[in-house]
């Protein structure tokens, strides 16, 4: 039986790195944002304008240990997934986890065109966001620093980077 959790920073690559994993190791993907906005049938800016950050948080929890249930699957989580309640020990126990480690510059060449869905990021300024990055990773490095493995995120940007990508994943998880 195989679980592998995916966790980092937002633009890290869980969600574009898990689903490659998982499609050449023939297992299942979860991404957990977009299980979440299936089952709840919202996007994740609406629920987070609902419900606050607080509720989003319980809520994430919660579909944490439903997708956590399933075997041979690989998930992808949220960027903050691991830093809340007793997520990242959940985790640990229940399967492989794998910090993806990616500069910060990186991370705001990445976001500035992808930070639209994201609601803890929508609106800010280049100069914000930068800030924000350097802030919330220096407050959230301690908990992805728990995964099991760290893994260097930073070469995601095309298809062959993506299948070497999976290749040195597939090599550090075996
Ligand atoms: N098909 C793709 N082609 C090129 N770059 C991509 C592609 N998919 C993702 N990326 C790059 O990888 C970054 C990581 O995105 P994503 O997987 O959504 O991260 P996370 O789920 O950790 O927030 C994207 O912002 C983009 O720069
Ligand atoms: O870092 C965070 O707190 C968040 C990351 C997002 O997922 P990605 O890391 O896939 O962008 C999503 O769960 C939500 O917008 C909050
Ligand atoms: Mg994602």
């Amino acid at each position: 039986m195989k679980r592998i959790f995916l966790i980092g920073y937002m633009g890290s690559g869980k969600t574009t790195l898990g689903k490659a994993y998982a499609r050449e190791n023939e297992l299942a993907f979860i991404d957990l944002d977009w299980y979440i906005e299936e089952r709840m049938h919202q996007s994740i800016s609406d629920l987070f304008a609902k419900q606050g950050e607080a509720g989003f948080r319980e809520l994430e929890r919660k579909m944490l240990h439903e997708a956590g249930e399933f075997e041979d699957t690989v998930i992808a989580c949220g960027g903050g997934t691991p830093c809340f309640f007793d997520n990242m020990e959940y985790m640990n126990a229940a399967g492989d986890t794998v910090f993806l480690d990616v500069h910060p510059d990186v991370l705001f060449r990445r976001l500035k065109v992808a930070k639209a869905k994201r609601p803890l990021l929508a609106n800010k300024t280049d100069e914000e966001l930068m800030d924000t990055i350097i802030s919330t990773l220096k407050r959230r490095l301690p908990f992805y620093e728990q995964a099991h493995f760290r893994f260097n995120g930073e070469k995601l940007e095309n298809r062959e980077q993506i299948s070497e990508s999976v290749r040195r994943l597939k090599e550090l998880l075996s």
